[in-house]
């Protein structure tokens, strides 16, 4: 039926077969038109690049990158640059499109893009790592810009990454162009609040989740997967607002602790510890994937996505899964964790947080004017939460899940502006 044939991997999973299979059933509820429905399946561009890159040992590696445009009918393009070994184009493809439809969702004027290259940041000095990014915006000097397509951080890729875009973008312009990136550092034009933003998102989706279930956060229990960006500010923040957090992981294992893990100790234990949580003596290591099946009130999936598969969904203890990741859930397990009864608040929305705080990050550069930390706090829970409030009407209307209804939103969104414009 799709156009853009996700390509059958054997015995993986595909995110863009997850995000079409949605789509799909979104779009059947609301009923757009054929040309609609074309339109908003096919990523409008496609870039890929070749970026020899000098290592440290003299040795000239050619990495892949990517970047997709899914759409500009909301606004200029939006979305982070991932580094991991694991990036192809079906899965940039399919996180572009869940930036068009969280950017819609939350009601902020962009479209959706992301961008990746297959490479190991574990492995990279901080010169390979700048040189790599560097050639990756000099190739891609011509897709981004201030009013056209916007990068942010995404996986293996944070302010450090976007100061060294920012740069190299500025210097073929022969001006500073703060507005071309956000998640930048703070003196280069960063806003207050990016870092922690979408671990906050997903601490104030928890919350609504939790009060929609009558689950009290100071009595509750969750378990993180993930510690990077946004998993370790989720954890923190809502170990902040009371939920004891019983489990974290990252690439070295899960660590459990069924007294509660004190998270702020966590943190300063990886960051002390080379950026691992291997060996932390707070909690006990259990096999990673173990954490996902742990009893539970909530689970944060914020590492990456298809880790909830069709083989381990039975074992979910959780009630609410809050998905912190982009794709943490594979559209094959949708069926039985609904006939579970489990509340998805899904990354289109829970996630959102971060292209929140990067839309306000582009106001700020574009004013030349800095808000303060609580202005930012303030409007980002606001919009998180008017936007659960206004997905989770539109499931009780619909009567589907969270995550349909958050799809419904946001393809009833793009739809209507396309119309209204008439064009693009
Ligand atoms: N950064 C942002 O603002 C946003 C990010 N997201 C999404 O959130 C997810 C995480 O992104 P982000 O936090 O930025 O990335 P980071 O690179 O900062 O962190 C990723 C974390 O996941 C861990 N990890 C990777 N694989 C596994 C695994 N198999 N089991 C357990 N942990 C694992 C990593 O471990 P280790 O530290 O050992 O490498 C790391 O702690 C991604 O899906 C991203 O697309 C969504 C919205 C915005
Ligand atoms: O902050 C942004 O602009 C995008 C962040 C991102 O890549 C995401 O939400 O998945």
């Amino acid at each position: 039926m799709s156009y853009i044939e996700p390509a059958p991997i054997k015995d993986k999973e595909n995110p863009l077969e997850s995000m079409m299979q949605r789509f799909d059933k979104a779009v059947d509820l609301l009923g757009i038109s054929e040309e609609m429905y074309h339109i908003l399946k096919v990523p409008r561009k496609q870039v890929i690049v070749g970026l020899p890159v000098t290592m440290d040992s003299g040795e000239i590696k050619t990495f892949e990158g990517y970047r997709v445009i899914h759409s500009t009918i909301l606004g200029p393009s939006k979305g982070g640059i991932r580094f991991d070994p694991d990036v192809n184009l079906d899965e940039v493809r399919a996180l572009a499109a869940w930036m068009t439809w969280k950017c819609a969702v939350v009601d902020i004027p962009y479209g959706g893009a992301k961008g990746g290259v297959a490479c190991n940041p574990r492995e990279m000095s901080a010169g390979e790592m700048e040189r790599l990014m560097r050639a990756y915006t000099t190739a891609l000097l011509d897709v981004f810009g201030p009013d056209q397509d916007i990068p942010a951080p995404d996986m293996g890729t944070g302010p450090r990454e976007m100061a060294w875009l920012m740069d190299e973008y500025s210097k073929s312009k022969g001006m500073t162009v703060p507005a071309v990136v956000t998640g930048k550092p703070l003196v280069l034009g960063g806003s207050l609040g990016r870092t922690e933003a979408t671990g906050r998102g997903v601490m104030v989706s928890a919350l609504a989740g939790m009060e929609k279930l009558r689950i009290n956060p100071y009595r509750a229990t969750a378990a993180v997967q993930g510690f990077g960006n946004v998993g370790s500010y989720a954890a923190l923040l809502l170990r902040e607002r009371g939920v004891a957090i019983h489990a974290i992981s990252d690439i070295s294992g899960a660590y459990y602790n069924d007294k509660g893990i004190d998270v702020a100790d966590a943190v300063a234990y990886r960051s002390s510890n080379n950026g691992s949580l291997e060996g932390y003596p707070g909690a006990e290591q259990i096999p990673g994937d173990d954490l996902l099946t742990l009893p539970v009130d909530v689970l944060v999936p914020a590492a990456k996505e298809d880790v909830i598969t069709r083989k381990n969904v039975s074992g979910i203890q959780a009630k609410m899964i809050v998905e912190g990741a982009n794709g943490p859930t594979s559209f094959k397990a949708d069926d039985i964790i609904n006939e579970k009864g489990i509340m998805v608040v899904p990354d289109i929305l829970a996630n959102a947080g971060g292209v929140t705080v990067s839309y306000f990050e582009w106001v700020q550069n574009r004013i030349g004017y800095k808000w303060t930390l609580e202005r930012i706090n303030r409007r980002t829970d606001r919009i998180m939460k008017d936007s659960f409030d206004k997905v989770y009407e539109t499931s009780l209307k619909y009567k589907v899940s969270l995550r349909i209804a958050a799809y419904i939103v946001a393809i009833d969104k793009v739809s209507s502006t396309y119309k209204y414009r008439g064009g693009f």
